[in-house]
């Protein structure tokens, strides 16, 4: 039996309290969170997502962020209410489970941190709801020819649909059996750096001569198919995520000595030698660092590869070999056309116009956002959505996400 919810029904019917903002004919809605006042809305003809402007209290004058993440597609029928000091949450009725619950992050620390880079004030950030929980990202890192490649190949190949792999952007040229899009997006330096400036990537730096790095987007792409993303990237990326907000595991891999890595690299065959010798002389400096204390969770010596590997799964909870272990728990219910939306604490009561106080078990929804986890960049997870009757308790066979 679930928790009653601490306020009467009628009061749902009532609607809008807590800063609750509801859009059908006027197209926007008006969200305050601190002293600024978020529009969100279609107000833009012309645009095929949904646009934010900000009235900046200081200027007296509306302004128009720079906004990061995927954007939501248009839709008119809108709620939103602030959460915190930090994000609006914006529902979009009779849309599709998975793009039903959206947060604008408006000072979250990915966008202080996003702030700082772009140099503006301005900047504020999507990230699409999702329900229950995919496992945490992981960062693997180490020396370029430790193994990296090898121990996520292996994982991917034998957990597909767990995990989803971030294909980095990079400005190094293709190998011979690289694929643009599956093991990199290869681009040119001018068009990376602007997308950079921009605000598009997490992450990003200069690692043997060439720039790589990892796009928001290809971090909410392995999200949205519910997988646990895995970021193969060196230790100076690492820093940078673990500085971001994206809550991830961090692990490095250490070659059992150097001459292994040099053998390892020369047999590889993908380097030249001059290529070769930079890339040795980087791993000096990598392997100190990676000792640095509290960047990375754990520290793997790739000696005999099956051992390493076994060792990785193990420490990622997969001791079954069958792709029978997916932690992703997303729960596939829609939600009615909403009518009226009132906030409790972290639970958001949602009603159906249709609401039938004698069965109105399918009507009256409660989003529970305590859980949630995540954010900007990637997605926020760990909420929870579950019908419940008007006067309290759970619907029948269902239950709340813990
Ligand atoms: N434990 C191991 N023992 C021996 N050889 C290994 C082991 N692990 C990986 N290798 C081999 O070492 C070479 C480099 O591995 P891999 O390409 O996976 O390194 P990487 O860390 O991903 O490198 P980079 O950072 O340059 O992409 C490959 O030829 C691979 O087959
Ligand atoms: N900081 C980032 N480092 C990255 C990214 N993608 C890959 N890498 C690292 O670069 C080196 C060299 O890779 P290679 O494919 O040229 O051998 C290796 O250490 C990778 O981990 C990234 O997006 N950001």
């Amino acid at each position: 039996m679930g928790e009653a919810p601490a306020f009467l029904f009628d009061d749902l019917l009532k609607g809008s309290d807590n800063g609750v903002d509801f859009v059908y004919k006027d197209r926007e809605t008006t969200t305050i969170v601190g002293k600024a006042k978020y529009v969100i809305g279609d107000y833009d003809d012309s645009a095929l997502s949904i646009g934010v402007k900000v009235f900046n209290d200081s200027l007296g004058m509306w302004v128009y962020p720079t906004v990061l993440g995927t954007k939501p597609n248009l839709s008119s029928d809108l709620w939103t209410l602030p959460l915190g000091e930090d994000r609006v949450l914006m529902i979009k009725n009779g849309a599709i489970t998975d793009d039903n619950l959206w947060f604008l992050e408006v000072d979250t620390p990915f966008v202080r941190q996003q702030k700082k880079i772009l140099g503006s004030s301005n900047v504020v950030a999507w990230s699409k709801g999702v329900m229950g929980y995919a496992g945490k990202p992981i960062v693997i890192s180490g020396p370029s020819g430790v193994g990296k490649g090898t121990l996520i190949n292996k994982l991917m190949i034998e957990f597909p649909s767990m995990f989803g792999f971030s294909v980095s952007h990079t400005t190094r040229a293709p190998r011979e059996k690289e694929v643009n899009g599956i093991h990199y997006h290869f681009t040119e330096r001018a068009v990376m750096e602007k997308e950079i400036k921009d605000g598009k990537f997490l992450e990003f730096a200069s690692v043997h001569g060439n720039l790589y790095g990892t796009s928001i987007e290809s971090v909410e792409v392995v999200a949205d198919a519910g997988k646990r993303c895995i970021l193969d990237i060196d230790v100076q990326g690492a820093k940078a995520v673990r500085a971001s907000s994206l809550d991830a595991i961090f692990i490095f891999i250490s070659p059992p000595s150097c001459e292994d890595l040099e053998k390892r690299l020369r047999s590889r065959g993908t380097e030249t030698e001059e290529q070769i010798q930079k890339r040795l002389r980087n791993a000096k400096g990598e392997l100190d660092e990676g000792k640095s204390p509290g960047l990375f969770d754990h520290i793997l010596v790739n000696d005999d590869l099956e051992a390493c590997y076994k060792t990785l799964k193990n420490l990622l909870g997969l001791h079954e070999s069958a792709d029978n272990t997916n932690q992703s728990v997303r729960k596939k219910i829609g939600l009615p056309q909403v009518n009226s939306v009132s906030k409790v604490g972290s639970k958001i009561y949602l009603n159906s116009a249709n609401a039938d106080i004698g069965n109105a078990s399918m009507n009256s929804f409660v989003l529970d956002v305590s859980s949630r986890k995540g954010g900007a960049p990637g997605r926020t997870r760990g909420l929870d959505l579950y019908p419940v009757y008007p006067f309290g308790g759970l619907a029948n066979g269902f239950s709340k996400l813990s």
